[in-house]
């Protein structure tokens, strides 16, 4: 069986969903899962929409308004007037309208997955009535009774025994019946609450279903010719890797390469399933594969861009040496906080710290560090990482800006520069 993963700029439009069933068409002689993720950018407006609703803004309901208009516009040219799916859509969308009539939760990110999964139920209840109004024999299916995690919301972690006895119980028979949709980011707590599996998640259901299953292989249709050098909306001259090693690809995107979610490859390597990336534009291209033996061939550096950064320094606040009781208190504060490190450099009387800005857990962060530190910080900073042979390269993408922290091993070099 095959495991397909279509992204939102797969479906962000009627052509979109049209497109993503052509290519479904030529693999009618396979058992497919297709894991759907929300449609263009809704996930962003459905963040946009959560913080209007935990702040009361005036703007919620016009935020909200938008978002539907986009799905009702798409299920426009896509369906007659009348199809069931327009009720299904609807009633997904109560859920909202349910969730923003009361006063807002405690919980920032408990509020966050319960509003943001709505993009990826809509999404995937669209493709799948198209699938079927198109002869294609496909099931819906609800993914928080399969994916369990714990209750870490915004970046649920993944109870794997409970999800893979869940997927092995049911899905082999559903997929000897026909096409199964489900969606992409979104898991369930044992309490029957919607978590999210951490932004652009959804390569990583793929995987979690692919590894479960002992599929054949995962496919990630999106919209570059495969993995490339560098991300084409900031490089030119880009190359495409034909093949690549599950090492080179998890290091490419622990570094931040955003073209995969960097938790999709292990549990791929571990089972042996190749990942192949391909252009939902061109479906018989090839892209890029990614498995065991994949032979990486860098005629080009590789580059990361990791925009938005905060590069923090902590210091005594006697001016004392940081010893490793500093440095473990200052860890356990970015622990408790979801805080994940990029970057860190340690000196004499300071350690600095790059993560990415997420502003509700930065400013619970700051708040403990300042405590028991002198807290230092610079926000909207860049992170590149460029790899394999890349001095000059590094020479060139600096020139004209402030370094701030740099770090070089082997076959890396990490800058973050204001
Ligand atoms: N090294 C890279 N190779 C290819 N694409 C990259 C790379 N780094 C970043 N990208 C970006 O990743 C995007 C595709 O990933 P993503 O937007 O997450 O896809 P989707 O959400 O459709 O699954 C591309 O449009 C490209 O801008
Ligand atoms: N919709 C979610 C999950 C996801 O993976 O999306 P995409 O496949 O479009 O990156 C997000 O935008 O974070």
């Amino acid at each position: 069986m095959l495991v397909f993963k279509f992204g939102g700029a797969s479906v962000k439009d009627a052509a979109g969903v049209t497109n993503l069933a052509n290519v479904v068409k030529q693999y009618t002689d396979q058992q497919l899962l297709i894991v759907v993720s929300a449609m263009g950018k809704t996930t962003n407006a459905l963040e946009k929409l959560t913080k209007a609703y935990m702040d009361q803004a005036d703007d919620m309901h016009d935020i909200f308004n938008e978002i539907k208009e986009y799905h009702y516009n798409i299920l426009a040219g896509l369906f007659e007037p009348g199809h069931p799916v327009f009720d299904e859509v609807a009633n997904t969308f109560v859920e909202i309208d349910w969730a923003i009539e009361d006063e807002p939760h405690d919980s920032y990110d408990f509020v966050y997955d319960q509003i943001v999964s709505i993009g990826e139920l809509v999404s995937t209840r669209i493709v799948n009535a198209y699938l079927n109004k198109e002869g294609l024999k496909s099931k819906w299916l609800d993914v928080r009774g399969y994916v369990h995690t714990d209750n870490t919301y915004r970046e649920g972690i993944v109870e794997w025994d409970k999800t893979k006895t869940s997927i092995i119980n049911d899905i082999p028979a559903l997929l000897e019946k026909g096409i199964i949709v489900t969606q992409g980011f979104l898991g369930g707590t044992s309490e029957n609450f919607t978590t999210t599996l951490g932004r652009e998640g959804s390569d990583y259901t793929a995987s979690i279903f692919a590894a479960c299953l002992g599929a054949e292989s995962v496919t990630a249709w999106k919209d570059v010719p495969g993995i490339l050098n560098a991300d084409p909306r900031y490089f030119a001259d880009t190359v495409k890797f034909d093949e690549l090693s599950y090492t080179e690809a998890i290091e490419m995107t622990y570094y931040g390469a955003s073209v995969i979610h960097p938790k999709t490859i292990k549990p791929l390597q571990n089972a042996k399933i190749p990942l192949l990336v391909k252009p939902f534009t061109d479906p018989s291209a090839a892209g890029t594969v990614i498995k065991e033996d994949g032979h990486n061939q860098f005629t080009k550096p590789v580059i990361i861009l990791k925009q938005n950064q905060v590069l923090l320094s902590v210091s005594g606040k006697d001016y004392s040496f940081i010893t490793e009781d500093h440095l473990s208190d200052v860890f356990r504060l970015f622990a408790q906080n979801n805080v994940k490190v990029n970057v860190m450099q340690t000196s004499a009387l300071s350690f600095s710290v790059c993560f990415d800005l997420n502003e509700q857990r930065f400013e619970k962060l700051l708040n403990g560090l300042k405590q028991d530190f002198k807290v230092k910080y610079n926000e909207g900073l860049m992170l590149i990482t460029v790899r394999h042979d890349g001095v000059n390269t590094i020479k060139e993408l600096t020139e004209g800006k402030t370094i701030l922290l740099e770090q070089i091993s082997r076959n890396t070099i990490q800058v973050v520069v204001k």
